[in-house]
């Protein structure tokens, strides 16, 4: 069934949990049949985790092996699956060479017809010292975006953000005044950081947005010993956990209805008893 732009129809989300390894073929291979189990599942909307193709913590390992767009294999192969399955797939992100030493940590909306819809290169950098026995510094690698994203789903209006970003409430915010209904946030989140804040911080950006949220997420032990928080989440505009993901790869799948939207904004219409302000003295 194919509905028209902005048509308000409830449609089928999910969100694939991948545990990604250092390679590109074999974590594609991975999330190519996570993919196909979402869609034999009715799902019409698919996405995946930040760094679906790669997660390699070494700088020059990561550097050495990013791909730019014209040769990610991850393009290609969403494309085709895009188009052979008949759904919208949100790749969560690849890490895109940008060939001076920076990679972007890019999200890639495909379309039914295989065209990349929507790109959107992560804001905010995870540099951070926490006390996992990692140091994260995500800036020496990654150039940071510069531009918020919204893209016409069939279904509602799409804001893109990426892991970090979950942090930085004032984004969501203008993806919300910018008509988004739903607000993807594909993470690879610390399984520390994840334990204490994963939860707290994805109902409180939908219950400020009144937006769905989807957050595939990454699990588990990766290379080098870096450890992911997995719990990949959908969360309604009232902020209730619809679907929840454990510490394994996996789809977590939910029915979405649009008009859920409108009716939480209405019960509280904190977007717009907006005011601007004087700053302290
Ligand atoms: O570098 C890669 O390979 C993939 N990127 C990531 O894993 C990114 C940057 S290091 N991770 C986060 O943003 C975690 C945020 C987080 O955990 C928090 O906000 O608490």
């Amino acid at each position: 069934m194919s509905a028209t732009p902005n048509s308000g129809a409830p449609f089928t989300a999910a969100c694939i949990q991948t545990n990604t390894g250092p390679d590109h073929a074999p974590s594609l291979k991975a999330a190519e049949a996570l993919i196909r189990e979402a869609h034999g599942a009715g799902a019409d909307l698919i996405m995946t985790p930040e760094v679906t193709s790669l997660l390699e913590s070494r700088r020059a390992a990561a550097l050495e092996k990013s791909l730019p767009e014209e040769s990610h294999p991850g393009i290609p192969l969403f494309r085709a699956l895009a188009a052979e399955l008949q759904v919208w797939l949100l790749a969560g992100s690849f890490g895109i060479g940008l060939g001076d030493n920076k990679i972007a940590n890019r999200s890639f909306l495909f379309g039914p017809d295989g065209n990349v819809k929507a790109r959107y290169d992560k804001i905010h950098m995870f540099d951070v010292e926490i006390p996992d026995g990692q140091t994260y510094r995500e800036s020496a690698t990654y150039r940071a975006g510069e531009k918020a994203v919204v893209t016409d789903l069939p279904w509602g209006r799409l804001g893109l953000t990426i892991c970090y970003d979950l942090r930085f409430p004032p984004l969501y915010r203008v993806l919300a005044e910018a008509g988004a209904s739903f607000i993807t946030v594909p993470s690879a989140f610390t399984r520390l950081t994840g334990a204490a804040h994963w939860h707290t911080l994805l109902k409180a950006r939908a219950i400020e947005t009144g937006c769905y949220i989807f957050a595939p997420a990454q699990c588990g032990t990766h290379a080098g010993g870096r450890e992911t928080y997995g719990h990949s989440l959908i969360v309604s505009p009232w902020g209730e956990v619809l679907a929840e993901g454990g510490e394994e790869p996996g789809v977590v799948m939910a029915k979405i209805d649009p008009a859920a939207v409108g009716k939480a904004r209405s019960m509280v219409p904190s977007l717009t008893n907006v005011r601007d302000y004087a700053p302290p003295d």
